[in-house]
């Protein structure tokens, strides 16, 4: 993910720029990270309790920033506990009282954007832009929420003989949310604002690789008047996961992350029937016919592949062109990609930051090499590149990749490889490629370029993915949903249809008569 804003925002985010302030802001926020408790209960940083612990290590440095233990079974049932002890109060405030709060907590995060802007590119290396970028775009999705929070209702039907029904929409309880490492901050924000709007209370685990930002939003949450214990964060890795999954006293778990990492949460939450929802990964057709606005196309190729150093879920990786226009595409692409700037993230002019960790380098340049046995050519970058400042050099940056005599069998266009590697494969017809695109175990996205009005309506309906763009890629307008079809999730995040996940209904039946009794 993710965009929400108009690529004309975009662009004005992209040159806003306050360099001076930049490099004391990153020592203080860097300086207050490396020592502060990241475990947030009853609204109060604490440190967690157990006995082992994980490093931290800062992408665009390779630098440890600290040790975090992981927290226990301890750590969690307080958490819990907390959670569940608020649960009883805040399921009672008015939909219209907790909306109050959350837009409160949006325009808090608006005023502390460089604070958390800072924070997340240590976490994850991502352009200092790009993070702002997210941060305003989850205020925009906390006020949304809060929008709607006062609009939460049920239905009534008149019966006949004066007797009457009607339902009412009831929160699940404690939720428990688990979320990816590439865009940190809104796993926290898009899982905890339709919760809270719900009447539900969270104990959020953001990854153990990028820890920092969701904290933060707890701090946030509680100057907004969010009472201690509705959102609560626990750290650690997938022993702690698994823990909050299993306790039995969690009514719901909301996860994104890997399908295998899913399936085992599934698999926890069905021993206690627990609600569930699956925000899982992709691997996306992007399919480009010859009649499209080929700048257009390109650009798209790109928000489609590059952004966030390809670490995004929804990302078309199998780019499908009309075999008469592969040849322009192809020049103009690599014309385009090669004016990205890779370097320090904290520079408002780089567009290709740090990659997450050298185990998840290893595994893109894994890929890439196996592509190359398979029979595909690497026709632009794929190499490591070494940043002119020492101060970066533990960091791994990786030039994007274009691969091409691709065929649909071969590794890297089946599987996520999630960096920055687009696959190019060529097509002849419109029944062959959509065919060709649905051939896979994902559906989170897809994507369509063409100017022709009737062939966009039926590739998109022909087309098996949750979310999909017609002439553009990777946008996400707050309020629209997104989720996956087939191995990609179950449930919505963003938008109206987030709520039904968050609640449930209940009928209440009324009688206006007499009991009327066969017995
Ligand atoms: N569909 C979406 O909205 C979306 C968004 C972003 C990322 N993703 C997907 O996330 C994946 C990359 O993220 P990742 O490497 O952090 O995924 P991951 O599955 O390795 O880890 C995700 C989270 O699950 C936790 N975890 C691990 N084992 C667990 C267990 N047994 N029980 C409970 N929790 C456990 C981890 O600590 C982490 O917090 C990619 O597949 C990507 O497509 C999906």
């Amino acid at each position: 993910m993710m965009y929400h804003l108009r690529s004309t925002a975009f662009n004005t985010l992209r040159h806003y720029s306050k360099d001076t302030k930049i490099f004391s802001d990153k020592i203080l926020s860097e300086s207050h990270q490396a020592t502060s408790p990241l475990n947030f209960v009853l609204g109060k940083r604490v440190d967690a309790q157990g006995s082992s612990s994980f490093q931290l290590i800062a992408p665009a440095t390779g630098k440890v920033l600290r040790n975090i233990p992981n927290s226990n079974e301890q750590d969690i049932s307080e958490a819990v506990l907390a959670a569940r002890h608020t649960f009883k109060s805040w399921s009672k405030w008015t939909g219209f009282e907790r909306g109050k709060v959350l837009k409160t907590a949006a325009e808090l995060i608006r005023n502390k954007v460089d604070d958390l802007a800072y924070t997340e590119v240590l976490d994850t290396g991502k352009p200092i832009w790009e993070a702002r970028y997210d941060i305003l775009g989850c205020a925009d999705t906390i006020e949304y929420y809060g929008g709607l929070a006062g609009g939460i209702k049920g239905d009534f039907m008149q019966l006949s003989g004066g007797s009457f029904a009607y339902t009412v929409r009831e929160p699940l309880g404690v939720v428990g949310g688990i979320g990816a490492w590439n865009f940190p901050f809104q796993m926290a924000a898009w899982k905890s604002a339709p919760a809270l709007a719900c009447g539900n209370t969270m104990v959020f685990k953001p990854s153990q690789v990028t820890p920092l930002t969701a904290v933060m939003l707890g701090e946030i949450y509680q100057r907004a008047g969010l009472p201690g214990g509705c959102y609560n964060v626990v750290q650690g890795e997938g022993e702690t996961g698994q823990i909050l999954c299993s306790h039995s006293d969690i009514d719901k778990v909301t996860f994104t992350g890997s399908v295998p990492t899913g399936s085992r949460i599934m698999e926890t939450c069905a021993k206690g029937i627990k609600h569930v929802t699956l925000e899982l990964g992709g691997k996306s057709p992007l399919i480009i016919f010859s009649d499209a606005d080929l700048d257009n196309a390109v650009k798209g190729a790109i928000l489609a592949n590059f952004s966030n150093q390809g670490q995004v879920c929804s990302n078309g990786t199998r780019v499908f062109v009309e075999e008469s226009i592969a040849e322009d595409f192809l020049a103009k692409l690599i014309e385009r990609v090669d004016n990205m700037k890779i370097g320090d993230p904290y520079h408002e002019d780089t567009t290709v930051g740090a990659t997450i960790s050298s185990q998840q380098a290893q595994i893109v340049e894994g890929y890439i090499d196996n592509a190359k046995k398979e029979g595909a050519t690497v026709v632009y970058g794929g190499e490591r590149v070494t940043p002119s400042d020492p101060n970066l050099a533990g960091g791994i940056y990786l030039r994007p990749c274009i691969l091409v005599n691709c065929t649909d069998d071969m590794t890297v266009v089946r599987k996520e490889v999630f960096g920055p590697v687009l696959s190019l494969l060529t097509f002849k017809s419109e029944e062959e490629v959509v065919a060709r695109a649905n051939d896979t175990e994902f559906g989170l996205a897809g994507g369509v370029f063409t100017r022709d009005l009737q062939r966009a309506h039926r590739v998109v309906a022909a087309m098996e993915a949750g979310s999909i763009y017609v002439n553009n890629y990777n946008v996400y307008p707050v309020g629209v949903p997104f989720g996956g079809y087939k191995k990609s999730g179950i449930g919505r995040e963003n938008g109206e249809d987030s709520l039904n996940y968050y609640s449930q209904i209940k009928s209440v039946y009324f009688e206006g008569g007499d009991v009327e009794c066969p017995y």
